[in-house]
């Protein structure tokens, strides 16, 4: 059987979704361990008034593809965008685009989506059922299609406690759904979603659970594969160690906490954070692909601190309702309604109290999947590990058993502080001289909210004072009792 990169050797491969996080990741990985890959076909749409040509030039230029530059500099010769909105009748593919997919693309890999959990039903449909049917479409006319990979989510049946590798027959008929939203307003459509997603969380998981039924039903005339991953997080090991674009899931959590402006969320201790490295995902991705279509092709034969951070990082973890809205009140809008303050007394605009509402409303739809855990089979990922050579079990690495989790989540925070918010790592003592001087302005706050509340409270009533001294002497009782117990046992 060839080996991984032999397989993709001469094949042109389409990506949709190339412009994000874990397409992009799989266009470098294809580039620099599948050098003798023949043309990638990226999907992308012209966004925030730049064109498709600029935005595919841009993404070239990111530090991500560093190691393929290196390895070779003309590798943006083998990217072929095609324009294309995936909302749009055909996914607005022009006619002789679609004449040169269908000729020549060999393997297909559909990453886009929309991955927001508040989205709009309708949108949400639009791009991750009606988009994903009508590539399957596309897929059909291509005479060469050896596999469709579909990225769908470890959460698509989160409904479910133990999840099995299998798809389940979906809420609703896609088809019903999508023919019954027609001719609805946005407003009735806003009304009914919380009754038509019913026990899943969110428009995102109702409908990527929609698109893998859809999937499903072209396993006749397609070589079909799913990949569910669970909560994507900064790389592993490659390109290099903690990379990572964005602010979803844990990034956003990890800077929110890391700035000192997340103090409480809503988890629980015991539930197990289901994070997985990108690259391992996209090893994953990668390896699918070669099995799907060898499959497939057998059929025939026989089948560190942040800088200006907002308070010293110190987020608290706690299940209980009442106890998180505590320390949202104290420690999140207290501290933003007196920030605000001072920047309306200094003559600058609030902001403070703005940012917690985003991060508020962020955190908050995280909560779902911070609070509880899933069981899920991997059955067929272990078969499919046992499929490789060596060789491929190492450059196309999904074994998590070997990360090492202290050292990935340390260079998980250091990825949000280089990748995403750009920050210089050589600024480290400035950022560490800003955290200990806002230490400094809480010991001087706590201080002064003593000595207030003595002189407004106790100070003026007989018997708060003497609350207060039987409290202090009883804590010199203590004291005097765990010394004298300590010099006994010495
Ligand atoms: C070992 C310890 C592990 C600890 C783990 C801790 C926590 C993990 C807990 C739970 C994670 C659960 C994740 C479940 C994953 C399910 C897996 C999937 O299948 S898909 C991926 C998940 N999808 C997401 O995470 C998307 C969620 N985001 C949204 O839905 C929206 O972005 C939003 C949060 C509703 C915000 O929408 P809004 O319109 O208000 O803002 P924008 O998105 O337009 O962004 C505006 C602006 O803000 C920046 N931004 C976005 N999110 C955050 C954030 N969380 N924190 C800070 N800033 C954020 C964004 O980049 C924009 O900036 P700019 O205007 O400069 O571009
Ligand atoms: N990130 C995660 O934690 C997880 C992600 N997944 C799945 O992985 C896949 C990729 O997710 P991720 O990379 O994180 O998502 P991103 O949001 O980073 O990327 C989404 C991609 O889809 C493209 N896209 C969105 N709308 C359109 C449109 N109308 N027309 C054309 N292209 C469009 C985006 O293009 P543009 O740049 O133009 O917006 C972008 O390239 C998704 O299917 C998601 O469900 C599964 C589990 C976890």
């Amino acid at each position: 059987m060839a080996s991984i990169p032999e397989y993709y050797a001469g094949k042109s491969v389409l990506i949709t979704g190339a412009t994000g996080f874990m397409g992009k990741v799989l266009v470098e990985k294809l580039l620099r361990s599948c050098p003798e890959v023949k043309a990638l076909y990226i999907l992308v749409r012209p966004k925030a008034g730049q064109s498709m040509k600029q935005r595919v030039s841009d993404m070239m230029k990111c530090k991500l593809f560093d190691r393929v530059r290196e390895d070779n500099p003309d590798f943006h010769q083998k990217i072929i965008p095609i324009s294309s909105e995936l909302t749009q009748p055909g996914l607005s593919i022009s006619s002789e685009d679609v004449a040169k997919l269908t000729a020549c693309i060999n393997i297909v890999f559909h990453c886009a989506a929309t991955i927001r959990f508040d989205e709009p039903l309708k949108h949400a449909l639009q791009l991750n059922v009606i988009a994903t049917q009508q590539l399957l479409s596309l897929a059909q006319q291509m005479h060469h299609l050896e596999a469709f990979i579909h990225i769908s989510t470890a959460y698509a049946n989160c409904n479910r406690k133990h999840i099995d590798e299998v798809i389940y027959l979906p809420p609703v008929e896609p088809k019903k759904l999508i023919e019954s939203l027609e001719w609805m307003d946005d407003g009735i459509v806003r009304d009914i979603t919380p009754r038509l997603i019913g026990d899943r969380p969110n428009t995102y998981t109702y409908t990527k659970a929609l698109a893998e039924y859809v999937v499903q039903q072209e396993q006749d005339k397609l070589s079909i594969g799913i990949i569910r991953p669970s909560i994507v997080g900064a790389s592993w090991q490659e390109p290099f160690p903690g990379w990572i674009d964005n602010f979803n899931g844990p990034s956003g959590v990890f800077i929110a906490a890391g700035k000192g402006i997340l103090r409480t969320m809503r988890a629980s201790n015991d539930a197990v954070a289901d994070l997985i490295p990108v690259d391992v995902v996209i090893n994953l991705t990668l390896a699918a692909g070669w099995y799907t279509a060898i499959y497939y092709l057998l059929i025939p034969t026989f089948l560190n601190p942040l800088e200006q951070a907002f308070r010293r990082p110190n987020a608290n973890i706690t299940s209980n309702y009442l106890i998180n809205q505590y320390w949202i009140l104290v420690s999140h809008k207290f501290p933003a309604f007196i920030y605000d303050l001072f920047l309306r007394l200094s003559g600058q605009k609030p902001q403070m109290m703005r940012i917690f509402n985003r991060l508020h409303k962020a955190i908050s739809l995280l909560e779902y999947f911070s609070s509880q855990d899933w069981e899920w089979n991997s059955d067929n990922m272990n078969m499919l590990m046992g499929q490789l050579t060596p060789k491929d079990r190492k450059m196309f690495n999904f074994d998590v058993r070997q990360l090492n989790w202290p050292e990935y989540i340390e260079n998980y925070c250091i990825g949000t502080k280089k990748y995403v918010l750009n920050e210089d790592m050589s600024d480290i003592p400035a950022a560490r001289q800003h955290l200990r001087k806002l230490r400094n302005i809480r010991y001087t706050f706590n201080t002064l909210l003593v000595v207030f509340i003595w002189r407004v409270f106790i100070a003026r009533s007989q018997m708060a004072r003497n609350i207060w001294y039987f409290v202090v002497s009883l804590c010199f009782k203590f004291l005097s009792y765990f010394r004298a117990s300590s010099t006994l046992t010495n």
